[in-house]
């Protein structure tokens, strides 16, 4: 058994099969649930995890990589790197620590300075290029560490007690250094990485209690090794694990690298001096034969050749080759068969899809059917003999997918090759169409805009379980919809919302609600993966050429429009974002796929100019998360990238006004990019960042409107007009005021009512104060600059 090839999990995804851990989560932070009773919640889904996998056949099952908010901020919890503004917040016990760092405190002591955030929640950003997004820890020149949270030593225990030598997982001090970010007003300069020789201290002191009891082995997370790395990380990866494999005692060390090629990077990967190396082998395919010609005879190698990131059934013939390779070179006892990420990224099972037909179906394999795949592979490794029935099924989906009438439309093809350059470009130049749509929409400075939905209450979803299921029909979903639009377009005009939007209460999802109306897609009922905290989504699932059957939007934007004399704004979601935040055909480029959904949103932009719709907002916030982690491969990404949107939105007139919007994005290396999009207005999220996220636009000198959010709408805070003006002003410094919008971070759709109602009432009061003070020298200007 100890000379035969293992199976190995790098993670789990930890929602449980029915979204256990999102309604227990919300019931605790709405009351309704006791601590005790939210901790038994993950306990049940803990164990129900490790089991499966035991079940499964997995023999090296991770622990840790739960948690019931993200894993980053578990870190800063573990290594006691809690910002100064919760410190007070905690004592020993980091579980509503954790929550108030993830989502903000309402403050109720300050009152002296009621527009001062004092309790504003730490930041949140993309996971590498997924939809995952994790809370940034914040340096300062100041910080320090101390191991604080007990949670990997908890469930290391519980595993223990169901019989499961269960292998912590851990996030590595580069990675986790390199992600997180410097917070410190009096040292703005200061370099995080300074920070190693009092980080490596709490990791060694982990590592050694972990040994103490029992971990066999321990998983550090180092996904950085995928991305460009200067000469001090490099040093800080040698130097770290020099210390680290020392302080570990009996424990061994695991290193997974994931997510992309190392390059550059692999040298030092495999010099490491720990006892495991996990690769990405899909991801980095083309690395494979270079692994294994280098491969240190004294450790493991954990090779990921299952697709953590996507949902397609593994091509068991090309594992087989590359696995087969690998036993020859490092030896059956030193190879693992794994996952090439955590399967955090990928549904739970295709169990619960019974209306997926069985043909796709059988192309399909999420993260439990996605065990099943490695355990086969490990077992036709072992002895060619078996399993020769999961072999023969594998090969013949691959058959049925190869020859399937289903993924090949010919029109699509015909009209994608007749797209000319003319069809990327807008009549005229931005400044002729700004004095257009300031013509004809006739706004006032600082307009004030949402970014698009409303809040999606439990009364809107659930008039959406009940049509679905039939219990509603048709004609009452419709009249509930258009009550709910009604009521949310009214509040608006009463509040003096200058572009109002129609709310998004059809809508499911934003890239859901356009992948289940349009060919080539197909979606699940209980695909659920998060994408933060309590939040997840049901990606769609590309599976064919995309095309567009009909209107998918000028129902809702026409009615809407006839609410209100105001400009109604149209919503669409751009092409980037669809595909980013669905699960991709992989057997074809990832560009032409985008250029199909380019087309289809092209014809829904012409429709909702065709029915009047004066604005119409083309949401990109994926267009950053889809940027390669190479900076060497980015340009090929944003030429097509750009022409995706551009092809999706120069269709219009110079008088209809184009908005696109990006959230949790940093622009200052991809701003040329941005301003090629050549969007007439742009709105961002920057409250968090303090606006910090704006100085690219100024560098850049960025000519086109821009909407730089101030009200963060991932905290249930309501902001205060004055701590917004304060936001406009610093905009208003930077940036000149005729281009400036007023707006949200982003949608409000995960806020309630309760809150969103006096956030916007400030809002549209800040930007009428910014109106009042604007001198008529600067407003003078800013009709003519
Ligand atoms: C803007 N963001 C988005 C990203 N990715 C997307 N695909 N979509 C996004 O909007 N990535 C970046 C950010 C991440 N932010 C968010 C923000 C909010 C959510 C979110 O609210 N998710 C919802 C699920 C949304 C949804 O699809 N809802 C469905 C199903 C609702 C449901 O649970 N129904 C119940 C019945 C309800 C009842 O009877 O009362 C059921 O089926 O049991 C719907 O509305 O129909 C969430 O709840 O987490 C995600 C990412
Ligand atoms: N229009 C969308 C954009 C989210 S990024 C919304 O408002 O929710
Ligand atoms: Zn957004």
């Amino acid at each position: 058994m100890s000379s035969q090839q293992k199976t190995h999990n790098l993670g789990y995804p930890r929602i449980g099969e029915r979204r256990e851990l999102k309604k227990a989560t919300e019931a605790y932070w709405q009351g309704k649930l006791s601590q005790d009773e939210l901790k038994a919640v993950g306990k049940q889904l803990r164990q129900t995890n490790w089991e499966k996998q035991r079940d499964a056949g997995i023999d090296l099952i991770p622990c840790n990589d739960f948690s019931f908010y993200d894993q980053m901020l578990d870190m800063s919890c573990l290594l006691g790197n809690i910002p100064e503004r919760f410190q007070g917040e905690h004592s020993n016990d980091t579980f509503d620590l954790q929550f108030k760092i993830a989502r903000g405190v309402q403050e109720t002591k300050d009152k002296s300075s009621p527009c001062s955030p004092s309790g504003f929640a730490s930041e949140m950003t993309k996971w590498f290029d997924t939809n995952y997004h994790f809370i940034v820890p914040e340096f300062t020149k100041e910080s320090t560490f101390q191991v604080l949270s007990t949670k990997v030593f908890d469930e290391f225990a519980e595993a223990k007690a169901l019989g499961i030598n269960a292998k912590p997982v851990l996030i590595g001090p580069l990675t986790y250094l390199t992600l997180g970010k410097v917070q410190d007003a009096k040292n703005p300069d200061f370099n995080r990485f300074e920070l190693i020789d009092k980080l490596l201290p709490v990791y060694e002191t982990v590592l050694a209690r972990l040994a103490e009891e029992g971990a066999e082995w321990v998983q550090i997370d180092e996904p950085v090794l995928a991305l460009d790395l200067s000469n001090e990380q490099r040093a800080i990866l040698k130097e770290s694990y020099a210390r680290l494999a020392n302080a570990s005692g009996a424990a061994k060390l695991i290193v997974a690298s994931y997510f992309g090629e190392l390059r550059e990077n692999l040298a030092d990967f495999l010099a490491l001096p720990v006892d495991g190396l996990h690769f990405d082998a899909d991801r980095g395919y083309a690395e494979i034969d270079s692994v294994l010609a280098n491969f240190p005879k004294d450790k493991i190698l954990s090779l990921g050749v299952v697709d953590g990131r996507n949902i397609w059934i593994n091509d068991f013939s090309r594992s087989l080759q590359i696995l087969n390779k690998a036993t020859t070179t490092v030896g059956p006892e030193s190879l693992w068969v794994a996952p090439s990420c955590s399967l955090l990224h990928t549904p739970i099972t295709l169990k619960n899809e019974p209306k997926l037909d069985t043909e796709l179906t059988s192309w399909l394999a999420f993260a439990n059917e996605k065990l099943d795949e490695i355990a086969s592979l490990r077992n036709l490794l072992v002895d060619s003999d078996s399993n020769q029935d999961k072999l023969a099924k594998n090969i013949s989906a691959h058959q049925s997918h190869s020859n399937s009438k289903r993924i090949h439309n010919p029109e699509v093809a015909q009209r994608l090759a007749a797209v000319k350059d003319p069809d990327y470009e807008r009549d005229s130049t931005f400044a002729a169409r700004q004095k257009a749509q300031q013509e004809k929409l006739d706004l006032p400075l600082f307009p004030t805009t949402t970014i698009g939905s409303f809040p999606q209450t439990k009364a809107v979803r659930s008039a959406r379980a009940r049509f679905k299921k039939g219990e509603l029909n048709a004609e009452q979903y419709d009249q509930f919809l258009k009550e709910e639009t009604k009521r949310c377009v009214e509040f608006q005009d009463n509040i003096g919302i200058d572009m109002p939007v129609h709310g998004e209460f059809e809508r499911n999802d934003m890239v859901e609600f356009f992948g289940e109306q349009l060919d080539g897609f197909t979606f699940t009922k209980n695909g659920w993966v998060q994408s933060y905290g309590s939040r997840y989504v049901k990606p769609p699932v590309i599976f064919g050429d995309v095309s567009r059957p009909s209107a998918m939007t000028t129902y809702w934007s026409e009615y809407a429009q006839s609410l209100t004399k105001r400009p109604m704004k149209g919503m669409l979601t751009g092409p980037i974002t669809i595909l980013q935040w669905s699960f991709v055909r992989n057997d074809q480029p990832r560009e032409l796929t985008t250029r199909q959904i380019a087309l289809a949103i092209r014809d829904e932009v012409a429709d909702l100019e065709r029915i009047g719709i004066a604005a119409i907002q083309i949401d990109e916030p994926a267009i950053r998360e889809g940027l390669p982690l190479r900076r060497s491969d980015w340009a090929a990404y944003l030429d097509w990238a750009v022409k995706a949107f551009r092809l999706s939105s120069c269709c219009v007139r110079d008088d209809t006004q184009i908005h696109t919007h990006m959230c949790y994005s940093e622009f200052n290396d991809i701003i040329d990019s941005i301003a090629a999009l050549d969007a007439d207005v742009i709105t961002i999220e920057t409250s968090r960042s303090n606006m910090e996220l704006l100085d690219a636009f100024v560098g850049f000198q960025y000519p086109n409107e821009i909407g730089p959010g101030i009200y963060d709408i991932h905290s249930p805070r309501i902001p205060g007009i004055q701590e917004m003006e304060k936001l406009m002003h610093k905009a208003s410094a930077l940036l000149p005021i005729r281009n400036l919008w007023v707006n949200p971070d982003c949608g409000l759709k995960t806020r309630n009512w309760a809150e969103v109602e006096p956030a916007l009432r400030n809002m549209v009061a800040c930007a009428e104060s910014l109106r009042e003070n604007a001198t008529v020298e600067s407003a003078e200007m800013a009709t003519t600059t």
